[in-house]
């Protein structure tokens, strides 16, 4: 028995994909014209396949799973449901305009074109305002679409906003934040998806070491009580005698997000020797 996962042939999320399930010790033989291959060491198959084509797989139940944009999934994927969320190939679905029209609300966007290549996240968005618009479904380059009077706004992907800033246009209404997901199909067995709980345990241990570091520091003994209430630790921070007498090593798990306050804070409270570690693992 082995699951079938669809990930990405090539595109935004096919490096990605494929990085984190090496990080969760899967090794695949990856011969780039493969549209199918085995993972070495556990019992999974990969489905190399177009991101915007993976919905119809899930629901048909060729594949058990997918690594796929979220975007996508609301598109085209109802009924299929997200186990995990994956933390990369980060971006918005958003309506923007030429930078020259006036915006005050999308009330300004009754009656007018709108481009896009996600008609249904459009058409839902628009209609939980009260607006109608005419939408023009085109496959990419959507952002040329007002510069060439085809349209006279879009819908689309925003990153970085400089497509947009590139076309002349700007972003006037956010409509969705999307990241990588790991998606399941609604007809999975229940033998694989005992794999996928398997898959998905390590997942998340990876996606947790990925977000923490390990730190280590050096302190002096009457410093360790005011030093351990800054740091968090897993359970509680392990304090180890050094061989200087009244010095003591103090190692704890710090999350990424709030880190450099608490280095600072550690700083202030008399902390020296400061060592930062990346996580290659959190096993909870
Ligand atoms: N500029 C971007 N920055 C971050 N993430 C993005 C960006 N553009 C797209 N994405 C995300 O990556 C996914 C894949 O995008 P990509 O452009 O590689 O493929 P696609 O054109 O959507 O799909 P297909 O594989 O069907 O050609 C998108 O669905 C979206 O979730
Ligand atoms: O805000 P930015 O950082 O500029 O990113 C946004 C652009 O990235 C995506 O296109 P992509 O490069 O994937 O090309 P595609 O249309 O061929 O998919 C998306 O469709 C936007 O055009
Ligand atoms: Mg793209």
């Amino acid at each position: 028995m082995k699951l079938k996962i669809a990930v990405q042939k090539s595109g935004r999320l096919n490096e990605d994909s494929l990085g984190l399930l090496k990080d969760c010790g899967i090794s695949i033989d990856n011969g780039r014209d493969q549209l199918k291959a085995e993972a070495k060491n556990f019992p999974m198959e990969i489905y190399y396949l177009r991101n915007g084509d993976i919905p119809q797989y899930l629901k048909d139940g060729v594949v058990d799973c997918a690594i796929i944009g979220e975007n996508v999934l609301v598109e085209k994927g109802n009924g299929i449901s997200i186990a995990e969320k994956l933390g990369f190939s980060k971006c918005r679905v958003s309506l923007a305009i030429p930078k020259s029209e006036k915006y005050t609300t999308i009330n300004d966007l009754n009656g007018k074109r709108i481009a896009t290549s996600y008609p249904e996240t459009t058409k839902n968005y628009l209609a939980s305002k009260g607006i109608s618009a005419d939408l023009h479904i085109i496959n990419g380059s959507v952002e040329i679409a007002p510069n060439i009077g085809l349209a006279d706004a879009i819908c689309d992907i925003v990153s970085s906003g400089s497509t947009l800033f590139k076309n002349n246009l700007k972003e006037v209404e956010v409509m969705m934040k999307s990241e990588a997901v790991l998606a399941v199909s609604p007809t999975i067995s229940s033998e694989r998806n005992t794999i996928l709980e398997k898959l998905r345990f390590r997942i998340q241990s990876v996606l947790k070491g990925r977000d923490s570091k390990y730190v280590l520091l050096n302190a002096p003994n009457e410093k360790l009580e005011q030093i351990t209430t800054i740091l968090p630790g897993m359970k509680s921070p392990t304090i180890l005698p050094l061989a200087q007498e009244g010095w003591s090593s103090i190692h704890s798990v710090i999350d990424q997000e709030e880190f450099w306050d608490i280095i600072d804070k550690l700083k202030e409270a008399g902390a020296e020797g400061i060592l930062v570690c990346p996580i290659e693992k959190m096993v909870l």
